[in-house]
């Protein structure tokens, strides 16, 4: 705590998201017809006053007399400005209340709304300077005191210099009065808060752009509620990652950069160097020479169900989760699947093939219905299994084969080994994953034990088919078709081109690695791996990470939260706990899971202790990284 500090902060705008006049013109113009056309000048003059354009005064008076409103109507303002209390305030309440007596509520508002939402937090009334209302016998607000001081312009520097306060005087603010206030030599720095509104020309003058209370409260050492400011926070999305991840992590605060497509190694250990979250989908490699980079990194999502293009352990290593959406595609791959099986059971790409180019071919030659075949699913995971439900409803004989042992779902048949699945079914779907031990799964001899004109379809991972073998049996006739969405070498972007053994190979769908891509499945993963980052920033908690001990947290109630990542190693636990001992802190809850590289130890501990143990418990010998949530 900094005795000798004073933080002035503005209201409307700042304390609030929004500017208090122009909720109560939406209040007491509720049933004007003009109402929407007054709004928006209400608005433009506050735009022109907090960007210094036009006498505050003024802008005071033409406002006042547009808005119309009544005494009574300053109750229901209240509980929308309630509502509506900037999110770094709200977060950071405690400090509010802890720094009471060094706080000062400076406004050209009004006391009448402002006085009951900022002492609900603590600040003391006699701490709030702001105009106040004059009102008729009808009560009426027909204008404002206008012997107040902060009526006047230039009023917060006027107000400032009959107040004499003494220490460093911090002015934090959204509008252009608030900068004067610093100009006119009443306060020490002037940070711009632009959590709500940015004005070019006031954050021009600022001495520090503060996008939240947050970073303000990181610049003092003085968090309350975080360990780093989110502004701070950094996140890359690469690959045309749908829109509302984005807009998500705006929302929580984040810096966001997109970029639509992948970025080959150099660029990417160029441009990691200050990313803390990194948003990736299947063409991205994350290698170990791209992470001795990431010196900032904190959380890597795949925005897909793969992660082979990750390296998980050297990301565990250096203490980074990885997450993905394992189910928001899972349909739309299955569905692409049947789609494709029934495609070329009726031998339809060549056909489609000739009639663009003039050949009408009509003739049932080799055109079969799917009904009572036997298909064949190679790696029955979550999109196995939900293949196997759907194309048993449409008729399919279903039959499926895995490493491990899997529920069968249905009727379907488990096959003991590869090789009496291939020589059963007549369609053969592959949906294994990506491990780097399933290269060429699917080679020459695979293809060999396939039944004579049977249907090859790959919708999991480009290198786990060889694709001359596949080349081979497509043109010797010994497969009648086949339909191919991904590939061992695939373009990074749309721009360039594809490049494979298999184009222009007869009854052959070549498609662009779009399994995934539908609008449906793309918002879902959007929507599902930017919570799993604010999960893990905002509480620690884990689930669903592929590389990290999944741990599911309670949110943090009146406690601070050390999370201490560490090599998986014997006895570490006890050593965060003798430490702990040693400097009597009280344990509210600990948590802990380890797998086979690393140890997560969470620990929720009463909010005084002496900070020193944090340097200590960084310390620890099998440290990767620690961090506090306060
Ligand atoms: N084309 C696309 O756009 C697209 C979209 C989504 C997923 N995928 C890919 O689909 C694949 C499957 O996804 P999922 O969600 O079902 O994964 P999953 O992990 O749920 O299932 C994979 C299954 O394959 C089994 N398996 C792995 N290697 C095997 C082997 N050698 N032999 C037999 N079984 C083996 C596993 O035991 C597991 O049951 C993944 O590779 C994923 O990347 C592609
Ligand atoms: O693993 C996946 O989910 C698919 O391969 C889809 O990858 P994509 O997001 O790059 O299309």
């Amino acid at each position: 705590m900094k005795n000798n500090q004073v933080y002035i902060i503005d209201f409307d705008s700042t304390f609030t998201q929004v500017e208090a006049l122009d909720e109560l013109a939406k209040i007491s113009l509720k049933e004007h017809p003009r109402q929407e056309e007054i709004s928006r000048e209400i608005e433009e003059i506050t735009h022109l006053a907090m960007r210094g354009e036009i006498d505050f005064k003024e802008s005071l008076e033409r406002r006042l007399n547009l808005v119309q409103a009544n005494e009574e109507n300053i109750g229901e303002l209240i509980q929308v400005l309630k509502n509506k209390i900037s999110v770094s305030f709200a977060r950071n309440a405690p400090f509010l209340q802890e720094h009471a007596a060094q706080i000062y509520i400076i406004s050209n508002g009004f006391k009448e709304f402002i006085v009951p939402i900022v002492t609900a937090f603590g600040i003391l009334e006699s701490h709030v300077y702001a105009n106040t209302f004059v009102t008729n016998d009808q009560k009426d607000i027909v204008g404002f005191d206008e012997s107040n001081i902060l009526a006047q312009n230039n009023g917060k520097p006027k107000l400032l210099k009959t107040l004499n306060l003494e220490g460093d005087i911090f002015m934090i603010g959204d509008g252009y009065n608030d900068y004067e206030v610093k100009a006119a030599g009443f306060a020490n720095k002037f940070y711009a808060f632009t959590e709500n509104v940015t004005r070019e020309n006031v954050i021009a003058q600022a001495d520090h752009i503060t996008p939240s209370l947050d970073e303000f409260l990181y610049l003092h050492h003085m968090n309350t509620s975080l360990s780093y400011p989110k502004n701070r926070i950094k996140a890359l999305l690469l690959e045309n990652i749908h829109p509302s991840a984005q807009a998500i992590l705006e929302k929580e605060g984040y810096q966001v950069i997109a970029h639509p497509g992948a970025m080959d190694e150099e660029e990417l250990k160029e441009k990691i160097k200050d990313v803390s979250i990194l948003g990736i989908r299947s063409k991205t490699q994350l290698t170990q020479e791209v992470l001795a980079n990431a010196k900032r990194l904190i959380a890597v999502g795949a925005f897909c169900i793969g992660t082979n293009q990750i390296d998980l352990e050297a990301c565990a290593k250096k203490g980074i989760p990885v997450f993905n959406a394992p189910y928001s595609n899972t349909r739309s791959v299955v569905e692409l699947a049947i789609g494709e099986m029934i495609l070329l059971l009726r031998n339809l790409p060549d056909k489609m093939q000739q009639m663009h180019q003039g050949k009408w071919n009509k003739s049932a030659a080799k055109s079969y219905e799917i009904r009572g075949k036997k298909l064949g699913i190679i790696g029955y995971g979550n999109i196995g299994a939900q293949l196997s439900v759907l194309a048993e409803s449409l008729g399919f004989d279903v039959y499926y084969y895995d490493l491990i042992e899997k529920l069968p779902l249905g009727n379907v048949t488990k096959c003991n080994s590869l090789e009496e699945l291939l020589q059963t079914c007549e369609v053969i779907s592959l949906h294994v994953d990506g491990r780097p031990e399933n290269k060429n799964f699917m080679d020459e001899e695979q293809f060999q034990q396939m039944q004579k004109g049977s249907v090859f379809i790959n919708l999991s991972r480009g290198h786990v088919v060889n694709l001359d073998a596949l080349k081979k049996h497509l043109i010797n006739g010994n497969l009648s078709g086949a339909a191919i969405d991904v590939y061992p070498v695939e373009p990074k972007t749309n721009d360039e081109a594809f490049e494979s053994v298999l184009k222009g190979l007869p009854n052959l769908i070549l498609t662009p690695h779009i399994g995934g891509s539908t609008l449906e499945a793309q918002e879902n993963i959007a929507q599902f791996v930017p919570q799993r980052f604010i999960k893990y920033i905002n509480t620690g908690s884990t689930t669903n990470s592929v590389n990290f001990p999944n741990l599911q947290l309670p949110v943090l109630k009146n406690a601070h939260r050390l999370i201490h990542i560490h090599y998986n190693t014997p006895g570490i636990l006890a050593k965060i706990n003798e430490l702990l001992a040693k400097h009597q802190i009280n344990i509210d809850g600990q948590y802990l899971k380890t797998n086979e590289q690393i140890g997560y130890v969470i620990t929720d501990v009463n909010k005084a202790y002496e900070k020193t143990v944090i340097e200590e418990l960084k310390g620890l010998e099998g440290t990767i990284r620690f961090r506090v949530l306060y």
